[in-house]
């Protein structure tokens, strides 16, 4: 959430988050090296929808002036909250080197990258994240009891990346004796919703490749959209496989089963309105297809609703939310059909994968608990990346205003920092982000335009044929009217030259 340096008494009371890099002492953001300069925050400014009917009760409002307004700027490819590090897809002391990251199918990892990667993950989970801590308060406590304890703690990496995603989906308190509102989600039902994920895998992603000290790192991806009931990466060499004494738990072999989550004390954050911190509680449960009281989430989604989803010509529809139609961002998230049209009973793709998971994969608050989350995403984000190829939009297909709290173009997505808007996300992988995606994709059927064109070409095509042999068929008449033998072949050319020098 903040960097560790920024979150002192005086960094706070000053609304100022400008350090310097490492190596440069008092020089907040890398000025004098060129690297960027400290400027006030700017925020979206634009109406949002109907749905959160508050004002001034949320500290994710405006994001994320309620604790900072200045921040770093950074210029061209040097990024992070003190300007000491590349944007993604860059590197070197410069950040003039061009780096690529290629995200592939966790099922054709070799044995050896699969227990790479799965012990990556349970090292994200217990190295404390160097950089960032978290707010264990509202702002309105964060000074604590004595007013110049700032309530914020330590946190894991990958523990950060449940907390971040816990963060943006918590509802808004109102004070104790009253229910806290639910209707707000800063992460999903919405426009915002592949944005954010995106930028969520990449901070998670990044994160990784700085503790392995690997830039090329990547996370891999689970093609969800296999159909059946069956999670082909719960076995032990991957996600872990289901326990043979429990069907809710992971097997014992597997290291995720040592896994405790965090952000499950939601009582808590909703009456006493404080915030889920770095305490560690149950295992992961985990029972995939065995929700028998749900039957629709008890199979994966098809290949085909992938490849329905990307024909969803426009991004997302009025009203922005998980009731649109004919919203590519609604489809893949899965509260319509692949096909686009909106059925409130309908769990489809995104949701669909989350709900066979039916355990803590499942809970919105939790799900990111389950390392299964990461694989999950990285397809989503696959999808969208292709249709973003697919489609070419302009940002401008991405509503402006109007869309739910958090989710319009400008808004800095909660709770990331340094600042970050959904539009900076709403761009294809390979050529701004520094990754990409090794996948195969359903073929893309033809255009109007294209089955038109294709139409006429063929028209043209027969019509040439029929003159050509209408042409043949009239000479090779009038050659046998003049008492000849039917011609062959180049026997045809040779006629021609005669006639051409004989006609006077
Ligand atoms: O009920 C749903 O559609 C549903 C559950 C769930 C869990 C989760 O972590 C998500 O990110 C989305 C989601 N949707
Ligand atoms: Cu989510």
């Amino acid at each position: 959430q903040f960097p560790r340096e920024c979150v002192t008494p005086e960094g706070l009371r000053s609304g100022q988050c400008c350090p310097s890099p490492p190596g440069l002492n008092n020089d907040p953001c890398g000025a004098s090296a060129g690297r960027g300069q400290c400027v006030p925050v700017s925020v979206d400014a634009r109406p949002h929808g109907p749905q959160y009917p508050h004002d001034g009760r949320d500290d994710r409002e405006r994001w994320p002036i309620r604790f900072f307004n200045r921040t770093c700027q950074c210029n061209g490819n040097f990024s992070g909250y003190n300007c000491g590090r590349c944007k993604h897809g860059w590197t070197g002391p410069n950040c003039e080197q061009r780096v690529s990251v290629v995200r592939r199918n966790v099922m054709q990892l070799s044995a050896d990258e699969k227990r790479r990667f799965v012990n990556a993950l349970d090292q994200a989970k217990r190295t404390v994240h160097p950089e960032l801590v978290i707010a264990t308060r509202r702002y309105a406590e964060i000074f604590g009891p004595d007013g110049n304890t700032v309530q914020f703690e330590n946190v894991t990496i990958y523990n950060y990346f449940v907390w971040s995603h816990y963060y943006s989906v918590s509802k808004t308190f109102l004070g104790p004796g009253q229910a806290s509102f639910g209707g707000v989600d800063f992460s999903h039902e919405g426009p915002g919703f592949l944005t954010w994920h995106r930028y969520h895998l990449l901070q998670l992603e990044t994160d990784m490749q700085d503790m392995l000290r690997d830039p090329s790192f990547a996370l891999p991806y689970w093609n969800f959209a296999i159909g059946g009931n069956t999670c082909d990466i719960c076995t032990d060499d991957l996600m872990g496989a289901r326990s043979n004494f429990d069907m809710n738990s992971l097997s014992a072999n597997s290291i995720f089963s040592q896994w405790r989550v965090v952000c499950e004390s939601v009582n808590d954050y909703d009456t006493l309105g404080t915030i889920c911190n770095s305490t560690e509680t149950a295992p992961i449960r985990r029972n995939p297809a065995g929700n028998v009281n749900r039957p629709m989430v008890q199979r994966l989604p098809e290949p085909q609703d992938v490849a329905d989803c990307l024909q969803v010509t426009t991004f997302d529809t009025p009203p922005y939310y998980s009731t649109s139609s004919e919203s590519f961002r609604n489809t893949i998230e899965g509260y319509s059909a692949p096909q686009g049209n909106y059925d409130p009973i309908v769990r489809s793709l995104h949701n669909l994968a989350h709900l066979f998971l039916n355990g803590t994969g499942g809970q919105t608050h939790l799900s990111p608990n389950d390392p299964i989350f990461v694989l999950l995403h990285t397809f989503t984000d696959a999808v969208f990346d292709e249709w973003l190829r697919r489609h070419s939009p302009d940002s401008s297909v991405y509503p402006e205003e109007n869309a739910p709290i958090g989710h319009n173009r400008g808004y800095n997505m909660v709770p990331f920092w340094p600042p970050v808007t959904n539009a900076e996300m709403f761009v294809t992988a390979p050529e701004n982000l520094g990754y990409s995606y090794e996948a195969q994709w359903p073929a893309q059927p033809f255009t109007l335009t294209e089955i038109i064109t294709m139409a006429i070409v063929a028209a043209l095509v027969v019509v040439a044929v029929i003159f050509a042999a209408t042409t043949c068929a009239l000479r090779a008449r009038s050659y046998r009217m003049e008492g000849h033998q039917p011609l062959l072949g180049d026997q045809y050319q040779r006629y021609d030259d005669e006639k051409s020098q004989s006609v006077v």
